[in-house]
């Protein structure tokens, strides 16, 4: 869709005061932005906002300038059709500043108000430099790090940080070794002379967290020499007694940080059937991100876009854009529902801009033989009741770290597949386990993946599984609609005559055990739970019921303490400031 409208954008959720005139008719977009950087330490909400309060207007000026210098229209009209502004997320005090300078300009120029959620026009400004229909989107920015893909007229979040944005938690360390704010671009610098050191990895399904990480690189850099922790710009290894180079640490943290993010995108990317991926937000700008996210995209068949550095970082060009899509669609904002909001989450905004536009189409074709999940190339053969299961090795990770999780995985996968089936929920009989080639030849059990048979009947058997693991002191780790098995489906006959029934159309069976793990931390259950949830959220149209659904089935065998723990999980992983 391409119109004329014309928007003028402000930005000024937490470092970037910037403004910008996006001209539709042209496809043209003016931006100026001028930076706050901090003295010392992060980003200090109060500076933020006095930066905000003298820079705004002075950009603003700017760009209102451009808009009157391009404008052919009469004299005496307005030389834009919308003011745009971000609403949130961000830092409230900043954001005030902000919402207050567009009110009075949309009221000098006696044109609407459009109110912009900054993480959709982060995804949104990708979709509009790519062309692309409908890609999932990676979101790695400061605040933020989450994958947001288009569901029934909302862009769901499929999975995020359960702890800190990614920016953030790089600039943390850098803090934490003396280098000035934003850290991104030393670690990035320095990592170029770095080995690869094991520091920790952790993706729950398509969650992921940085604090194990970050606290191990702050060890690891604290067995160093207090002489070596000046910077990042010296030539030589600095290596003390025990301790590790700063370089190897930046390399090591691109390489797990990245890894994860370019591994939960693949995970989104199989769950949803979808072949188009964009990127967002200023931790793309980091040349090593984007080559992952490429190579990955590549692996698999994919088609990857990151937009050029000046829409990636916070800009305003990305808000009048966005703002354009929303005011052709009649989405304009009353005064009194301008207010700006510092927690506002992507999925509240309703999409009202993308009616014309197909949903992700999934599901499995008859008769397939080969599946390629998020993981593992999977080979099928139903009449032999048998299935080959290899995962692959990535060429966007680290050789040592990509041999380290495939066999790992691969062994977990075996044990706890095994072991669930002790407990009474049925999984694959395991008939060979390879960990050195990461294979596995397990049973091939039901008749569909219950991402395609979705009822509440079978997730509340999931619910009733899961807390059939949790009080045998393990967790899934990655319970999606796809690693559920729906029907009858049973390769082993023995147990059929066994039992000497018909096995239950809507039995449900539990697969991909590679990323579960023995806890006993109510935490860790909550978080399984958690992560089927947002699979629901990503796979059905209507996931409230069974959302629900789970939780009984949950509770007819396991603990309420997880459920009450996981209503506070649900609660985080929302927008955190970055001081
Ligand atoms: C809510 C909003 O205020 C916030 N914005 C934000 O965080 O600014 P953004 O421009 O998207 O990202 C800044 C982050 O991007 C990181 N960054 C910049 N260049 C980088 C590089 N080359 N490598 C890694 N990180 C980089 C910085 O260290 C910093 O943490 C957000 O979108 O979460
Ligand atoms: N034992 C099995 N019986 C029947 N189908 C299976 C079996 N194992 C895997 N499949 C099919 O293959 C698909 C991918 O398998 P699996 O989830 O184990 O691979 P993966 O690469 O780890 O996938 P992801 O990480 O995307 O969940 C499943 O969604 C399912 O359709
Ligand atoms: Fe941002």
């Amino acid at each position: 869709m391409s119109s004329d409208t014309r928007i003028l954008g402000i930005e000024g959720t937490a470092w970037a005061a910037s403004a910008a005139v996006f001209d539709g008719a042209t496809d043209d977009v003016f931006i100026e932005s001028d930076a706050y950087e901090p003295d010392s330490g992060g980003i200090h909400p109060r500076e933020a906002a006095e930066h905000m309060h003298d820079a705004i207007p002075r950009v603003v000026e700017t760009a209102l300038e451009h808009a009157h210098n391009t404008f052919d229209g009469p004299a005496d009209e307005a030389p834009i059709d919308a003011v745009a502004f971000s609403q949130g997320p961000g830092l409230g005090p900043c954001l005030r500043i902000v919402g207050t300078a567009a009110r009075a300009l949309s009221q000098a120029l006696e044109v609407p108000l459009v109110g912009v959620n900054h993480m959709v026009a982060h995804l949104e400004i990708g979709r509009h430099t790519s062309g692309f229909d409908s890609p999932v989107c990676l979101n790695a920015s400061g605040a933020n790090a989450h994958l947001l893909a288009y569901r029934n007229g909302r862009y769901r979040v499929l999975g995020e940080t359960m702890d800190t944005g990614v920016g953030n938690a790089i600039d943390k360390f850098t803090r934490h070794v003396g280098w000035t704010h934003p850290g991104g671009p030393k670690v990035e610098a320095a990592a170029e002379d770095g080995q690869y050191i094991d520091l920790p990895y952790v993706v729950k399904g398509m969650d992921f967290s940085f604090s194990g990480i970050m606290s191990a690189a702050k060890q690891a850099h604290d067995g160093v020499s207090a002489s070596s922790a000046s910077g990042g710009s010296s030539d030589e290894r600095r290596e003390s007694d025990g301790g590790t180079p700063i370089e190897d640490i930046c390399f090591s943290l691109q390489e797990n940080i990245f890894g994860m993010l370019t591994e939960v995108a693949e995970r989104a990317l199989s769950l949803t059937g979808s072949d188009e991926l964009v990127l967002g937000g200023g931790v793309g700008q980091n040349a090593r991100l984007r080559e992952m996210l490429e190579a990955m995209c590549d692996q698999r068949g994919a088609d990857f876009h990151a937009p050029e550095p000046r829409f990636l970082r916070d800009n305003a060009g990305m808000i009048a854009v966005l703002g354009a899509k929303m005011y052709d669609a009649g989405e304009t904002l009353a005064l009194e529902d301008s207010r700006v909001d510092p927690n506002y989450r992507p999925d509240q905004v309703p999409v009202v801009w993308r009616t014309d536009e197909p949903e992700l189409a999934v599901g499995r074709a008859d008769g397939e033989t080969q599946v390629r999940g998020a993981e593992a190339l999977v080979s099928l053969d139903p009449d032999a009741g048998r299935v080959t299961k290899r995962r692959e090795s990535k060429t966007y990770r680290h050789p040592e770290l990509d041999e380290r999780l495939r066999r790992e995985r691969t062994t977990l996968e075996a044990r706890l597949t095994s072991l669930a089936r002790r407990e009474g929920v049925p999984t694959p009989v395991l008939s060979d386990v390879d960990p050195l080639e990461a294979r596995l030849e397990l049973e091939y059990v039901g008749d569909a993946d219950l991402r395609d048979a979705l009822t509440a009947e079978r997730v509340r058997d999931v619910g009733r599984h899961l807390a059939r693991l949790h009080r045998a002191g393990f967790v899934h780790g990655d319970p999606t609609t796809r690693n559920v098995r729906v029907g009858r489906h049973d390769g082993s006959s023995e147990e059929r005559s066994a039992n000497s029934r018909e096995p239950d159309p809507n039995r449900t069976f539990l697969i991909d055990f590679g990323l579960g793990y023995h806890t006993d931390h109510v935490e860790d259950y909550a978080m399984d739970v958690h992560v089927f949830d947002q699979s629901l959220v990503g796979t059905a149209d209507d996931p409230e019921p069974l959302r629900e659904a789970v939780r009984e089935g949950y509770r007819e065998i396991g603990e309420e303490s997880v459920l009450e723990r996981l209503r506070d999980v649900e609660g985080r992983g929302r927008y955190v400031d970055s001081t």
